[in-house]
This record gives structure tokens, sequence and C-alpha cells, in this order.
């Protein structure tokens, strides 16, 4: 890596190291030297991922959305256009479905695709346990519906993502839909009846008012303290059950595997039956 923070190797041998160390199966080479760390790192985390989970079989493609994912579209058109013929790529919002037609891939709908062969999408932070905090980017309704959609739903994510617990360094909280009229009703549920005296509407940077999610919503963030997001699913379900509320962005036991890709150019596995695999890079 050179000290401007970029990437300095043209072309290195791509070898997978098991978690014991042994080498298991090879990898992308790591060929961009334009990126910084952190943009290399989401690569790295989306290429392996669909190197290990889009199989020539696949007809049907979950696209999630953020600033990994472009990464994850990369690798799938490299796969070649007679590859991608006969498949179709359902989005999980406005982005993700510009990427998908700006790629030239096929686009479906949900609707149209009920049942999907493997979903790929970014996280705000995952745990020990797979279970993710969705929503930075108040898309989290869609993501939900199509990582339950999916036979494998797949996580990738850059290292600042992979933490112990939620809540860790993903501080804005827990990202929540909600019906634009009912959103008073709920912050008051949230700040009195649920322990969230912080929750607040999400306000937009460049437009006055609040962010308007793809399916005309708001969206509420709502911190908790750490001992609460110890049980994410306890607090994903009252919070549900508020009337209002359309998605909480909080997703436990979907994710088949997690890939986050570390500054050092490794990737590091983590599977849904608690196995931890470092994928490794060598010169
Ligand atoms: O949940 C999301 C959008 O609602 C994104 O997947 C999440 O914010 C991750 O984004 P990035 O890859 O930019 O870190």
């Amino acid at each position: 890596m050179s000290p401007n923070g970029t990437f300095s190797i043209s072309k290195v041998r791509p070898v997978v190291l098991s978690r014991i160390g042994q080498p298991t199966k090879l990898i992308s080479p790591i060929t961009d030297l334009n990126l910084s760390v952190l943009e290399k790192s989401k690569q790295l985390a989306a290429w392996t991922a669909v190197d290990q989970h889009v199989k020539p079989e696949h007809r049907v493609i979950g696209i999630g959305s953020g600033s990994t994912v472009p990464y994850v579209v990369e690798r799938i058109v490299q796969l070649g256009a007679e590859a991608n013929a006969e498949r179709v790529f359902i989005p999980t919002g406005f982005q993700s479905k510009q990427l998908i037609v700006s790629s030239g891939l096929n686009l479906g709908d949900v609707d149209q695709f009920p049942t999907i062969d493997v979903t790929l999408d970014g996280a705000d932070e995952v745990d020990r346990e797979l279970n993710c905090i969705k929503g930075g980017g108040a898309c989290h309704l869609r993501e939900k519906v199509l990582a339950e959609a999916a036979n494998t739903f797949i996580l990738v994510a850059d290292y600042r993502k992979n933490v112990e617990f939620l809540g860790t360094n993903f501080a804005s909280g827990i990202p929540i839909e909600v019906v634009p009229f009912a959103y008073a009703k709920v912050l008051q549920n949230l700040h009195h009846h649920l322990g969230c005296p912080q929750a607040s509407l999400r306000m937009a940077i460049k437009k006055a008012g609040p962010v308007v999610s793809d399916n005309g919503n708001f969206i509420i963030d709502a911190p908790y303290d750490q001992e609460t997001m110890k049980t994410p699913y306890t607090i994903m379900a009252q919070i549900k059950m508020l009337t209002g509320v359309v998605e909480v962005g909080v997703f436990c036991h979907m994710a088949r595997a997690a890939y986050f890709g570390n500054a050092d150019g490794t990737v590091t596995i983590k599977w849904n039956d608690g196995r931890v695999e470092e994928v490794a890079a060598q010169a």
C-alpha cells in the first residue's frame, strides 16, 4: 500500500487462506491502482462475494443499495454478456435500479420474481451473529423484502461495519420507515414507551424538510444503548409493532454470510454457522 492510501501493487497472486491459514481457493486479483484503501476494501468484499455466491445457474439476482453495491455490479458485469443474458436483476431502490440499467443488465421487479436465487447487499453494521443494521440509505423496506425473497442473502461491507454488537460504530441508531402522517405519534411512542428519548426524524441535506424514502415515507433514527442492541430481535419486534411503522432497519438471522474487506487487502467472511474465514491476496 502506498503512503497516500492507495494500493501500489499492479497485480498480486490471489490466495484464499482458511481460518487456520491454509490456502484453499483462488480469488480475484487486485488490479485497480486508483482506489482508496476504504474503496478497495469494499471492492474486495463485493468481488469475493460475487465469486463465491453468484452461480452459473442463477437466473434472478437481487441487487442492494449503498456505496459497496456498485462493486457487486462491476463484478457481475465482468462475468460477461453471455453469462448475464438470461438473468434478471431486481433492485432495492432508485440507486440500484439506475445501476442495473446503466450497466446494461436486465431489470425486473420483485412482484414479477418473488423468489430470488441470491441477493447481495450492503450493511451499516453487522454483529457476530450476522444481525445487521440497514437503512442508512433509507432503502431498508425494499432491502428486507429482497432479503426475505432470496434463497441466499449475502452482506458485503468494509471493515468499519464488522462489529461485536450493533451500535458500536453506527451511532445514528435504528432506521425506521414510517408513514408520514404517523411520524409524530411513532416518535412519541419511541420516546416515552420504548426507551429511546433521542429518536428523531431524519432531515434531508440538500432539501428543506425530512428525507423521503423511495416509497414516499419518512425515516426515524432511533439510537439505543449497547445493552438493548445486544438483543436486536427484541427491540426490532417491539418497534415493528408500533402502528405507523412500515419497516425497521434491523435484519435478524437472515444473512448466510457477511463479507468484510479489510484495509490490509484481506477479506473476513463470517458465516451463519459461526465460522469465520480470512481470505488473503498475497504478493
Ligand atoms: O442499508 C443500506 C441502504 O439503506 C445500505 O446497504 C447501507 O447503508 C450500506 O451502505 P454502504 O455500502 O454505503 O456502506
